[in-house]
């Protein structure tokens, strides 16, 4: 399997340092909003990215971390007249309820940076026992010029670093570059105890310190979205590697930009798209479609226009898989030459750099295929291809997975009946039933609206 390296710029032999196991990490989200659909695209990557792996036998050992302290955060917190835990828990479980109406299968690690500033700390004091890192009166800064490899992962020189790029800005600072592994608080802000006074870690810190501990000095695949390469992963790399004096993560992996309205979808500028509004109107596999049919490292326009097609496209291979279930054998068919020509097409395109776009094709192709063998009453071949959709391929990339669907399909259903009902029980002006089944639906976060066109509902 090849996949290209950040780090070397080439498409490389994929090989794990423990045969058999991948230890690969992923940097999640910063928690004081809702996700929306560019972070969506490196969510549902490296979700299928890993059970890609697992389809070809590997054990993976996944980490994504919650940064849930940060500016941002403390931000969100004055404005709302909250505290930051408030905000980060909320938006967790937010996370939570988003990743899972996307499809989006929990990492085996969820840190959360709070809960790792103990080893936070002790990792800066080596740094600065080390000479890599030193203080000031407004924290603790990582010494860029201690550590030779800088820019090796961005492939920059650090003049042009300095001259380009955003730099924190700070007085006390020796060089631009040079980045704070501790914050000092300022008052009011949430704060921790540590050798340099109350304060909080730096956002880079976090991460390395968490992969470290979890997933050991040196470890496989390191992941996340072309913005973070400079200079949150060179900064990682960088105090991993003054740290130990190992190779950090061997494979970088870095997914492209979703852009919106021109810009890159971003909180800060405004310009997004949330994942709940998409899959509330799109439905999650249109929405993971539309992800996996661009190569993930190329740049991605999304417009509401585009994700329709996706959605639509989706829905009349769902049409040709319901067609085929009222009436055709769902067993397991036999493994023929066929069979096994499908399964090398799409290994061959996902070990070529996880080219995603084959292999959602392959899924249409066999829609396609499947559709005409109904049409054929050929029976034998119309089995093979719902069962490659369904069971042999579907889980893999998290599209008409045979076990997974079935459930959100039928829990719409389901909802559209019981309106169905209250409605038949309001015109009956059988006002106990119908307000019973409104009431009980509040109850579990479901809201109902009744407008002059009919009940809508929302879910809380
Ligand atoms: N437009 C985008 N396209 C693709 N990936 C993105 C995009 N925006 C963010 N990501 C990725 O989403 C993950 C989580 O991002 P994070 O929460 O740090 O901030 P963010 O959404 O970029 O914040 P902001 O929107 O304020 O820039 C990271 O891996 C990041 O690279
Ligand atoms: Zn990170």
């Amino acid at each position: 399997m090849r996949i290209t390296n950040t780090l070397t710029g080439k498409k490389e032999e994929f090989v794990p340092i423990q045969p058999g196991v991948v230890r690969m990490y992923v940097c999640g989200p910063t928690v004081y909003d809702l996700i929306h659909v560019g972070n969506a695209r490196p969510a549902v990557v490296f979700d299928v990215f890993r059970r890609y792996l697992e389809y070809r036998g590997y054990r993976v050992i996944m980490v994504q971390n919650f940064t849930d302290i940060d500016d941002k955060i403390i931000n969100k917190a004055n404005q709302l007249g909250v505290d930051y835990k408030t905000v980060a828990d909320t938006f967790i479980a937010e996370y939570w309820r988003d990743a899972h109406a996307l499809g989006i299968r929990p990492a085996n690690f969820h840190p959360r940076t709070t809960d790792f500033v103990d080893d936070i700390v002790e990792i800066i004091e080596r740094l600065v026992e080390k000479g890599v890192a030193y203080q000031t009166e407004t924290g603790v800064y990582f010494d860029v010029r201690k550590f030779e490899k800088y820019g090796e992962l961005s492939k920059k020189k650090i003049e042009d670093l300095i001259a380009g790029a955003r730099v924190e800005v700070d007085e006390t600072k020796k060089f631009p570059l040079d980045f704070s592994l501790w914050k000092k608080a300022k008052p009011g802000e949430p704060c921790w105890k540590s050798p340099w006074g109350e304060g909080r870690p730096g956002w880079h810190i976090e991460c390395t310190v968490m992969s470290v501990k979890i997933l050991g000095e040196s470890f496989d695949i390191h992941a996340g979205g072309e913005d973070l390469v400079f200079p949150h992963h060179e900064n990682e790399k960088a105090q991993a590697e003054a740290l130990t004096g190992k190779v950090f993560a061997r494979y970088w992996m870095h997914n492209g930009m979703v852009r919106f309205l021109g810009d890159k979808m971003s909180k800060s500028t405004g310009n997004i798209f949330t994942v709940r509004e998409a899959v509330k109107r799109y439905g999650r596999d249109g929405l993971r479609y539309m992800i996996l049919s661009k190569h993930y490292r190329s740049p991605m326009d999304f417009s509401e226009e585009l994700l329709q097609d996706y959605s639509r496209a989706v829905k009349r291979v769902w049409e040709i898989l319901g067609r085929y279930e009222k009436s055709g054998d769902i067993g397991i068919p036999k493994r023929n030459a066929v069979y096994e020509e499908y399964v090398n097409r799409f290994v061959e395109a996902l070990d070529d750099d996880f080219n995603t776009p084959v292999a959602v094709s392959l899924i249409f192709e066999l829609a396609r295929n499947l559709s005409k063998a109904m049409d054929d009453n050929d029976r034998e071949d119309a089995l093979l291809y719902y069962h490659l959709i369904r069971r042999e391929f579907g889980p893999v990339l998290g599209l008409f997975d045979l076990n997974e669907e079935k459930k959100e399909v039928s829990s719409e259903e389901l909802l559209k009946l019981l309106i169905e009902v209250r409605d038949v029980l309001r015109k009956e002006k059988r006002y106990d039933l119908s307000d019973r089944i409104r009431d009980h639906l509040r109850e579990i976060g479901i809201i109902l609206k009744d407008t002059p066109s009919g009940t809508e509902y929302t879910v809380e």
